[in-house]
């Protein structure tokens, strides 16, 4: 794609059945699908790899997970899940090198789908350098498995789809979840791993392209983010990943824009935007247009955990009522499900599904949004 400045969403595209297959030569609908799938496979990879073994050595002292993208966000599930339960802290490193803190008492887990984004080598490089131990998630056969290979850590293989790292996230966030649980900081099981699957099943039957707009989630969301300038909120660390990867999906696959934070932080700084140009409706716009509007608006999509400290409950209900009372529209998502990783399925399911039915009503091949490909290849030259 070289640029889909322009192009209108056109709800009428997401139950056009023929359309929906056209318009996404890679399948990533399809790809989304087989979340549940991936999550199976990715636990038994990891049992293989022998990760529970790491356990063995003792605990870390901490926890730093390298990733750039979407591998960044399976360090940021891993801090959510750790924040305030774990003994120790979880660090995710995004960039080229390691806090200067970060020595052999340390577990560093790189995790790079293509095994090959410099960021993510760089640094693995460097904590084979400084001693400490390692382990690996990512494609076979390449620089990040070969520096793992050479500190002796255990390298947990991913395949997937060639070039779209992040068409799905299981597969690179079961692994460091797992290394957690091998020391002791998180507690999951292989049961815990199969009701996400199954979460994520029964998220796929009801977002599948053949079930009609107005009662598939995944085109009512895509539907609600369309024409919209997204603030989104996460209510929870859990629910702020899935915040931050509502945003990362919408500039991935339909190159949209979003801002997210996490309540109560983003209460002190993005709410300003309520009294802003972009919020409500637009007094000048021309009434007789065939677009009412005058271009984008906010909305502010609340992606709401039912684990909520106390004042953010208090927060989220008055920053609602002060949203509407400006004109700009909320949506709220709910994530329901008795454990955290079964919360972040539940929304992060919805995230993936809506975000593709986006970038199909604007016409946009979802897989073929490649701006950050170019980048890489101008700065490696
Ligand atoms: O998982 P990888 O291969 O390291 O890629 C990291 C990120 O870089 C990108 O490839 C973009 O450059 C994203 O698609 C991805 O999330």
């Amino acid at each position: 794609m070289t640029g889909a400045g322009g192009a209108r969403f056109e709800p009428d595209r997401l139950d056009d059945q023929a359309y929906l297959v056209e318009g996404d030569p890679s399948g990533m609908l399809r790809t989304v699908a087989s979340s549940a799938a991936e999550v199976r496979t990715a636990y038994r990879a990891a049992v293989e790899s022998g990760l529970a073994r790491i356990g063995r050595d003792g605990r870390p002292r901490a926890i730093v997970v390298a990733g750039m993208g979407a591998s960044g966000l399976a360090g940021e599930v891993l801090e959510a899940l750790c924040r305030y339960g774990a003994p120790g802290p979880v660090v995710t490193v995004r960039g080229y090198r390691l806090p200067g803190w970060v020595g052999a008492a340390d577990l560093v887990v790189a995790v790079s789908r293509s095994g090959t984004t410099e960021e993510t080598v760089a640094v693995t490089a460097e904590a084979v350098r400084r001693g400490c131990g390692l382990v690996g998630v990512g494609a076979p056969d390449t620089p990040l498995a070969a520096l793992v290979a050479r500190a002796g850590g255990p390298y947990v293989p991913v395949g997937g789809v060639a070039g779209r790292p992040e068409a799905t996230l299981w597969s690179l966030m079961v692994p460091p979840i797992l290394a957690a649980a091998a020391f002791g900081l998180v507690s999951v099981d292989e049961d815990e791993f199969e009701s996400v699957a199954r979460r994520l099943e029964d998220l796929a039957h009801r977002c599948r392209p053949s079930s009609e707009s107005f009662i598939n989630p995944g085109k009512t969301l895509a539907m609600e983010l369309a024409g919209t300038v997204p603030v989104v909120w996460g209510t929870s660390p859990m629910a702020a990943v899935a915040a931050h990867l509502l945003a990362a999906r919408l500039g991935a696959y339909a190159g949209y824009p979003a801002i997210w934070g996490e309540l109560p932080e983003a209460a002190h700084n993005q709410i300003g935007t309520f009294d802003g140009p972009l919020a409500g409706r637009d007094i000048f716009a021309d009434p007789f247009a065939d677009e009412p509007g005058g271009g984008p608006r906010l909305r502010l999509f609340l992606l709401r955990d039912v684990e909520e400290h106390p004042q953010v409950t208090r927060s989220r209900t008055a920053a609602v009522r002060m949203a509407e009372d400006r004109g700009v529209p909320v949506s709220e998502i709910t994530a329901d499900g008795v454990r955290p990783l079964e919360r972040l399925a539940a929304l992060a399911g919805l995230v993936d599904y809506a975000t593709v039915y986006l970038a199909l009503g604007y016409g946009i091949d979802p897989a073929s949004v490649a701006v950050s490909t170019e980048l890489r290849a101008r700065i490696s030259q």
